[in-house]
């Protein structure tokens, strides 16, 4: 990976916060040198103090930045977009790979702020911070082979990336993988408050908790197993498990209750690519 990063060329970061710089701690860690990376943050990118001192640029206004990056990333709110992207265009050259992780925001609507260039528009989620990231990609038809290798470089510096065929595909994406890490932050939260419910002490409800998620991770992510047969591996006949999930497998249990959330996330996408 470190020598397809090689020849990533200079690239531009707009939007050191939690994803962006994330995604910078990835390049980082898989060889793209420092000196070829600049990062664009007006609020000073806090996160990334250290990230700084290893020689990384850090501009506070776009006549700051050098033009002529070869990608520019863009990894602010969807709803500083509108006023960041004008910012940028004598930034960049007619060649300049845009990529945006931006939840919701089109290709369509980059374009139509920056004029007709190659822009994939991708999104990542934060385990990147861990090199346990998945990303979702989707190239618009000015993104060249070698500009797609580019892009595919960078973003799987932190984990798989999964080019989709549709633009629309990626607000799905977004409601699974991209706020999918918050779901299971927050199934860590709920055990950890009914190991509480059943006894435990909250430090030790917490730290089974945390460990359950992340092993059960980790064995889906190594074991060759479908997460089905991991769970019934863990299910012994009128056991315990098999108590729980009779809740949890109900009609109105955690499927339902999952699609339903993952639904409202990639409408809220969708919604927002409309603003
Ligand atoms: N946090 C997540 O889990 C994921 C976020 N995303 C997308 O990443 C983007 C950024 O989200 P976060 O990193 O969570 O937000 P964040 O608030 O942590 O980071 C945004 C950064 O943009 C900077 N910024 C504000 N105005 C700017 C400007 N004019 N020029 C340059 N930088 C500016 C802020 O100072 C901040 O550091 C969003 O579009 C979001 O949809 C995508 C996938 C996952
Ligand atoms: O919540 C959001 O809008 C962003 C996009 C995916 C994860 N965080």
């Amino acid at each position: 990976m470190a020598g397809a990063l090689e020849t990533a060329g200079r690239v531009l970061l707009v939007g050191g916060g939690n994803m962006g710089g994330a995604m910078l701690r990835g390049w980082l860690e898989a060889g793209l040198d420092p000196a070829a990376v600049a990062v664009l943050d007006p609020n000073g990118a806090p996160l990334l103090a250290d990230i700084v001192s290893r020689g990384v640029r850090l501009a506070a206004a776009p006549a700051e930045v050098e033009r002529g990056a070869d990608t520019v990333i863009l990894a602010v709110k969807p709803q500083v977009m509108e006023a960041v992207l004008p910012t940028l265009l004598p930034l960049l050259a007619d060649d300049t790979l845009i990529v945006s992780v931006a939840a919701g925001r089109t290709v369509a609507s980059i374009e139509a702020a920056l004029g007709e260039r190659p822009v994939v528009r991708a999104m990542p989620n934060t385990p990147a911070l861990v090199n346990r990231g998945i990303t979702g990609a989707y190239p618009n038809a000015r993104v060249t082979g070698p500009m797609r290798a580019r892009a595919q470089a960078l973003l799987e510096s932190s984990g798989p990336v999964e080019w989709v065929e549709r633009e629309a595909l990626i607000d799905a994406v977004t409601g699974v993988s991209g706020s999918g890490p918050a779901y299971v932050f927050l199934l860590a939260e709920a055990l950890a408050e009914a190991g509480v419910a059943a006894g435990l002490d909250p430090a030790l409800a917490m730290r089974l908790a945390r460990h359950t998620v992340a092993g059960a991770g980790e064995l889906m992510i190594r074991s060759g197993d479908e997460p089905a047969q991991l769970r019934r591996n863990v299910t012994s006949p009128n056991g315990t498990t098999q108590a729980a999930l009779e809740i949890l497998m109900a009609d109105d249990g955690f499927g339902p209750l999952l699609r339903r959330a993952v639904l409202a996330a990639r409408d809220r996408a969708e919604a927002l690519s409309r603003a």
